[in-house]
C-alpha cells in the first residue's frame, strides 16, 4: 500500500523517533496529524515541518495518551481536518524506572490501550472506517530481558502481547485493519539520553552502558525505514519488526 494521500495520526511525534516516523511518512506523500503531550516542542516541530513540506498535509493537536478524551479530540481532527485516518502509530512512551515508575506503565501500557482500542474502532470497516494499519512501538526491551528497566522492559512486553491478541481476532482482521509492532533497540533519542547519558532513572546504568557498546546506538531514520516497511507491505500483519544498529532488521 502506499501511504501517498493517505492520513496517519501519530502520537509523541514532537521529537525523537515520533517525529522521524512523521517525517518519512510525509515524504512519501502522506498528511500526518502529529500529537504529543508537549504543546511547545510539538508547535516548534509543526513549524518545522511545515517549512518543508505541503502545510496542508501536516497538522498538531495536543495530546496526552493517557487522557481519553483528549485521544477522542486528536481522532476527531484528524477526520475533520485531513479527511480521514488510514494509519496510527502508537510511539509516544517514556522510560521513568525510579519513583515514577508508575507513570512507566500509565503511560507506556495504558496510555496505548486507551489509543490502540480509539485505532480499531476508527478503522474498522463495519464501525464507518475504511480499514488501515495500526502500528505499535515496542521495543527489543520487550524480547530480551535486562536488569536496567524491569517496568519498562514489563510495559514493553505487554504492548507485544496486546497488541498481537488484538491482530489476530477476526473482527479487526475481518474488517481491514492489520496491526504490526516495532521492536528497536537503542536509538539516538533524548530518551536514552537522558536515562543512559545521566543515568537518570536507569536500574544499574553500567550494564545499561555495556549492552550500548554491544548493541550500538541507531539514528531514528533506520526506525522510520522499518515503520514504513510495516505500514507499506500489506503482507505485513501481527509482525514483530526487530531492528538494532549491530543486527539490522529481523522478524520475530
Ligand atoms: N530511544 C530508544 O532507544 C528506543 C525508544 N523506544 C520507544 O520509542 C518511543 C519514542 O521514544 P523516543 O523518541 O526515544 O523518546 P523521546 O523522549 O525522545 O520522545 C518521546 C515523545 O513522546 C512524548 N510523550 C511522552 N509522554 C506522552 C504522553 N503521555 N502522551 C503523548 N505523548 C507523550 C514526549 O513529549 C516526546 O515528544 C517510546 O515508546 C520508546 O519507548 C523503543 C526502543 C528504543
Ligand atoms: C532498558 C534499558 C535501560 C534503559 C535505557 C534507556 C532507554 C532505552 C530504551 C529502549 O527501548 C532500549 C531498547 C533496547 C534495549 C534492550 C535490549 C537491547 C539488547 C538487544 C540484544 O540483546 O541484542
Amino acid at each position: 500500500m502506499s501511504v501517498a494521500h493517505k492520513v496517519a495520526l501519530v502520537t509523541g511525534a514532537a521529537q525523537g523517533i515520533g517525529r522521524g516516523l512523521s517525517e518519512i511518512l510525509l515524504k512519501h506523500g502522506a498528511k500526518v496529524l502529529l500529537t504529543d503531550v508537549n504543546q511547545a516542542a510539538g508547535d516548534k516541530t509543526l513549524a518545522e515541518l511545515t517549512a518543508k513540506y505541503d502545510q496542508s498535509r501536516v497538522a498538531f493537536v495536543q495530546c496526552d495518551i493517557t487522557k481519553q478524551e483528549q485521544l477522542e479530540t486528536a481522532f476527531a481532527t484528524a477526520k475533520s481536518q485531513l479527511g480521514g485516518i488510514d494509519i496510527v502509530v502508537n510511539n509516544a512512551g517514556i522510560g521513568d524506572e525510579g519513583d515514577r515508575w508508575e507513570n512507566t506503565v500509565d503511560v507506556n501500557l495504558k496510555g496505548t490501550v486507551k489509543a490502540t482500542k480509539m485505532a480499531i474502532d476508527n478503522l474498522r470497516k463495519d464501525r464507518g472506517g475504511k480499514g488501515g494499519v495500526i502500528v505499535n512501538m515496542a521495543s527489543m526491551a520487550g524480547l530480551n530481558p535486562n536488569p536496567c528497566g524491569p517496568v519498562y522492559c514489563a510495559t514493553k512486553a505487554a504492548i507485544i502481547m496486546f497488541s498481537q491478541c488484538w491482530g489476530m481476532n477476526p473482527d479487526v482482521t475481518g474488517n481491514g485493519v492489520r496491526i504490526n509492532i516495532l521492536a528497536p533497540a537503542f536509538v539516538d533519542t533524548d530518551l536514552v539520553k537522558q536515562q543512559l547519558q545521566k543515568g537518570k532513572d536507569v536500574i544499574r546504568p553500567d550494564i545499561a552502558a555495556m549492552m550500548v557498546e554491544r548493541v550500538g546506538i541507531m539514528p531514528v531514520e533506520q526506525v522510520a525505514e522499518a515503520l514504513l516497511e510495516l505500514v507499506t507491505d500489506e503482507s505485513k500483519h501481527n509482525a514483530v519488526l526487530k531492528i538494532s544498529a549491530s543486527t539490522g532488521k529481523s522478524y520475530q
